[in-house]
This record gives C-alpha cells, structure tokens and sequence, in this order.
C-alpha cells in the first residue's frame, strides 16, 4: 500500500549518534532555549478551572514527569502545551516557538502519545509508521533507516510485518512511542504511557523509553499518576487541583520531608530508647511502631544502633520519604487515596 521495499531477512540495529536516521533534520533552538516554557497557564471550562496558573519550564533532553491524582487536570495542561486546547490565559511556547502565533511550527516540534490509540490496526507496524511520515512529508532518503531505527527503538523490528490488531497494549503502546518520534520531535508528549498495561509490560515500556533518552534528544514531558514512575524522572511537577504544588528533582522535592525513618522491635523498646538517646545522641521515640529514629542515611545507621544496644532487635525497618509522602505535604492528602487511581 505505502510501496514498501524489499526487506532481508535480518536487520542491523541503529547505533551510533552519526547514524544519519539519528541526526536531527536541521540545527534547533540554542541550548538554554527551555524545551517547554508556560506562564501563568489558566483553563476554565463551564463551572470547572481545570488549570488555575501554571508555570514550568523544562530543559532540553529533560525527562520531566507530571504527577498528579484524577482530575488534577493533567491531561488538560498537556493538551494545552501540545496546541490541543487553547488556554483561558497565560503563555506557552515549544523550543522557542510560541503556541498562539506559531501553532504550526510548534507541531512539527511535537510528537504526541496519547491515552486513546490512534494507530490503524488494519496496517502492519511498518505501514503505520509510513503513513505518519507521509503525513509529515518526512524526506524520502532517509526514510527507510529512520523506520527502521524507531522500530529497533522500541524492540519492534521483528514485528514490522504484523498487522497492529494482533498486538498487546504494551506493543501499542511502544509503537505510538516509535511514531512519536519519527519525524524528530523535539518534546515527546506522552499522556499516561502506562496506563492499562500490566507490570510487566510497563516495565518494559520504560526500558524502551530509557533507551529513546540515551539515543533520541527528545525532551520527554509525561503525565502519571503512578509515583515510581515519577521518580524515574528527572525532575517532576505535582499537580493538584490545577495548580503545581512542588516542582524538583525527585531527590529535592523528598529532601523537604527531611531524613529517613528508622523503626526498630526490640524486647524492651524503652530501654533501647535511652541507650540510643544517650550512646548516639539521637532522638529517639517510642510508640506502637517500636522505637523511631530519624536519620539521613538510615540504611548506613542500622548496623551501628543494633551493634550499640543491649537488647535483642526483632526487627528493622528504615523508610525513605516517598513522593507519596511529598504529596501529602503539599496537599493534606495522598495521591492513592483515590482508589481508581491505582487499577493494580
Ligand atoms: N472539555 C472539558 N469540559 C469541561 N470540563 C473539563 C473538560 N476537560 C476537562 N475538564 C475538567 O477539568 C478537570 C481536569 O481534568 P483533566 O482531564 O485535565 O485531569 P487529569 O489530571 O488529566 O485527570 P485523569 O488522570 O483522570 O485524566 C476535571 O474536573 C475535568 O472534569
């Protein structure tokens, strides 16, 4: 249908950043040119303010996640950013390029994943993916090598030749990432990748997205409501209600919550209390979790403490701040509390 070429039998995986299905089709903005840019983002529908003023810039090459429970209105920010939408107020540009008066440039900047499939399932892989170039008119030369770089991107290649209605949702899902990026976007958008995928094949998606950072430049901005998502990121924005809560690295948003939490069963919690208060100098209290210390690195501590008192330890358990536990700070309540936020 799309006169695709004869095929050999094997194909050698893209490699390399020269390989010319890699380079990028022409020079981009300059490096400190922000890869998103939003400013006092607002939108209002009919008795709901799904975004009340958002603010973001993401780098170049950044993986920034966008996190927040149902209705937060995540999906509304993105399809703001992605000329989707139009916003009530506020201004947004894509890799230089403002949405309002350059709405087209921006979209060749673009590539889109959306919650719904949009691939035809009566075209093989390969097929869809050469539909997408022809849609973007995506230089003849280079095409094949290109396809065929995604498609090995994305751990497709065996399967370029199979009609997309005889494939699993994790497959989709890693074939709109490989159409995404065919035409060399700078900001891959990508709206709940994993939603509806079982763990194994959201692990396996995010193997695949790893990969798209080391070998693609594309800045990824996805939305999850999935919080070990979130810290794959490199830096995340919490959302709540439509409005950003905290925004940081993963590391710098828990930094906030302050140290680790050590808590320990012992035969005489009380007992061991004192001995930690007045052999370590910590504090430590005593409580229906046993005895808690707080620590910067709680893991390094525990050896010490049990070596150090003179009651038998049952049990140790040292906790880490979580985005979960960023949330609550921002927001007085956790992410999960919504139980159809979490479908496993
Ligand atoms: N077209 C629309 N018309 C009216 N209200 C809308 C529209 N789109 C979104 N909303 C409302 O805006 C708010 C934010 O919705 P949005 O879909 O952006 O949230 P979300 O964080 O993406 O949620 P989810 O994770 O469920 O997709 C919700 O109250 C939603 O009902």
């Amino acid at each position: 249908m799309f006169g695709l070429r004869q095929r050999s039998a094997s194909r050698s995986p893209a490699s390399g950043p020269r390989d010319p299905a890699l380079a990028p089709y022409d020079a981009g903005p300059a490096p400190d040119t922000p890869a998103i840019r939003a400013v006092g983002v607002r939108k209002s529908y009919p008795g709901v303010e799904a975004v009340r003023g958002i603010d973001l810039t993401v780098g170049q090459g950044e993986t920034f996640g966008f996190l927040g429970p149902n209705g937060a209105g995540k999906t509304t920010t993105i399809a703001m950013l992605c000329t989707l939408v139009t916003p009530t107020a506020g201004r947004i540009e894509i890799a230089g390029h403002d949405t309002r008066t350059a709405p087209d440039r921006v979209r060749r900047d673009l590539g889109l994943v959306f919650q719904e499939t949009t691939l035809d399932g009566d075209l093989t892989a390969e097929e869809n993916l050469r539909f997408h170039a022809d849609l973007y008119a995506l230089p003849r030369a280079t095409l094949s090598a290109r396809v065929d770089a995604m498609l090995d991107l994305v751990g497709l290649v065996a399967r370029h030749d199979t009609l997309v209605r005889t494939f699993s949702g994790g497959m989709r899902r890693r074939l709109e990432i490989a159409r995404g990026l065919l035409h060399r976007p700078r900001v891959l958008f990508l709206d709940e990748p994993t939603i509806g995928l079982d763990p194994q094949a959201r692990a396996r998606l995010w193997t695949h997205l790893g990969e798209v950072r080391e070998r693609e430049a594309t800045t990824l901005f996805l939305t999850t409501h999935y919080l070990e998502e979130a810290e794959r990121c490199d830096r995340v924005a919490i959302i709540d209600d439509g409005r950003i809560v905290a925004q940081g690295t993963p590391a710098e948003l828990k930094s906030v919550l302050g140290a680790d939490r050590v808590d320990l069963r012992t035969a005489d919690d009380e007992a061991a209390a004192t001995t930690l208060r007045t052999r370590f100098g910590v504090t430590a209290v005593t409580g229906p979790h046993g005895v808690r210390v707080e620590a910067d690195d709680g893991a390094r501590l525990v050896p010490r403490l049990c070596a150090g008192l003179d009651v038998p330890v049952y049990e140790v358990t040292v906790t880490r701040p979580s985005l979960d536990d960023v949330f609550l700070h921002h927001t007085g309540h956790r992410i999960r509390d919504d139980p159809t936020t979490d479908p496993r």
